[in-house]
């Protein structure tokens, strides 16, 4: 494919791996390399679904295409396995910001849980450091090609997040950037984990909650206005408070209209999506609209390995189902970093100084 069609230009796979791109959703534990699970495991003993690596990513791809959020997280289990020592976080680490890096992403926050990194003995704060070292290691190697800012998630079903969101706390000035709550949504309402939300806000400091996933607005209302949530991990179903009359006239609920006036960014991530079922196609998922009435979205990987996907593959996809340009890939890329959990002039360098020359490029050359 050469990137035209009719007369006019479209991004090809290897232009948009050279763009600078930002990853706001981007799970640890959901993007390690196959081949590293299959020799991780072998050392402690972990039975695995398949022995070599790529039937392992096969199998990763295909067992987290379920159709629904709780099998989807199944999958999880072969990797948190592997990853319960320093070495092997730290090892996890510094390979998932190389494959960042290999796809051209400048900026990216990266989340886990790290009470999910304990069963071994190590402590949350071995875990943190752990992962911060890995991180060190490839953003040196990489000479500034890249930032990256940890992000600590904790599990909606379990009852820790005050202590992560502590921790998150105690790890600012050293690669944490803010805090997430992730997991099972039905039945997991975000308002459970209240107090950690409010000890965050008086610390004046970050989150984003996973909302509008597997469940609908009441999450996504209550993320936003009772939790204080700066983000919305997906927020997809923001699109069940949408009409579109059969003239084409769009009408926005309260909610919605809240979340635009807003700026509220929405960490879209569409292969994700339709695994899990939250959304039926690239076609029809409802970035497309939300893009087109100019809601703050943003595009991410959610789990490269489990969706076998990446941001170049993610934005590709997207050019393919919406046509989109060069000048909708640098809105979405612009957008994530107006959005992310960094301080103010940190985000204006990287956005004037890496994303608008880059893309001033790419459009005049198209
Ligand atoms: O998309 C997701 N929704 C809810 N939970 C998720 C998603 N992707 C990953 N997780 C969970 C599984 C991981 O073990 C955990 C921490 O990264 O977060
Ligand atoms: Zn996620």
């Amino acid at each position: 494919m050469d990137g035209r069609i009719g007369t006019v230009t479209r991004p090809t796979l290897e232009e948009v791996r050279r763009a600078p791109k930002v990853v706001l959703h981007d799970h640890l534990d959901g993007g390690l390399r196959p081949a590293t699970i299959v020799e991780l495991a072998r050392e402690i003993g972990h039975q695995l679904p398949a022995d070599d690596a790529e039937s392992l990513g096969r199998w990763f791809a295909e067992a987290a295409d379920s159709g629904s959020l709780e099998r989807y997280l199944e999958t999880f289990d072969h990797t948190v396995a592997v990853m319960q020592t320093h070495d092997a976080l730290v090892r996890v680490a510094r390979e998932f910001v190389e494959d960042l890096v290999a796809d051209g992403v400048v900026y990216a926050e990266v989340r886990y849980a790290p009470e999910q990194h304990v069963e071994s003995g190590l402590t949350l704060d071995e875990v943190v450091a752990a992962v911060q070292e890995g991180f060190d290691a490839a953003v040196a190697a990489a000479g500034g090609r890249i930032v990256v800012r940890q992000l600590l998630t904790a599990m909606r079903h379990a009852a820790r997040s005050m202590e992560i969101a502590e921790l998150a706390i105690s790890w600012r000035d050293r690669g944490v950037a803010g805090f997430d709550i992730a997991g099972a949504e039905a039945g997991y309402p975000p308002t459970r984990h209240l107090d950690a939300f409010e000890y965050l806000q008086r610390e004046n400091s970050h989150f984003t909650i996973h909302a509008g996933e597997a469940f609908g607005l009441p999450s996504i209302w209550q993320a936003i206005q009772w939790c204080g949530a700066d983000r919305l991990g997906h927020g997809v179903r923001i699109i069940d408070d949408i009409t579109v009359a059969d003239d084409g006239q769009v009408t926005l609920g309260r909610l919605a209209a809240y979340v635009r006036d807003q700026r509220i960014p929405l960490e879209m991530c569409p292969s994700s999506n339709i695994q899990t079922g939250a959304a039926e196609s690239m076609a029809t998922h409802p970035i497309g609209l939300l893009t087109q009435l100019r809601f703050r979205v943003t595009v991410n990987t959610d789990n490269r390995l489990m969706s076998s996907t990446s941001m170049t593959d993610e934005m590709v996809a997207l050019v393919e189902a919406f046509d989109y340009g060069w000048e909708d890939l640098r809105w979405f890329t612009i957008n994530a970093m107006k959005s992310a959990f960094l301080p103010f002039d940190e985000r204006l360098a990287i956005i004037d100084e890496v994303i608008k020359p880059a893309y001033e490029e790419l459009i005049s050359g198209s």
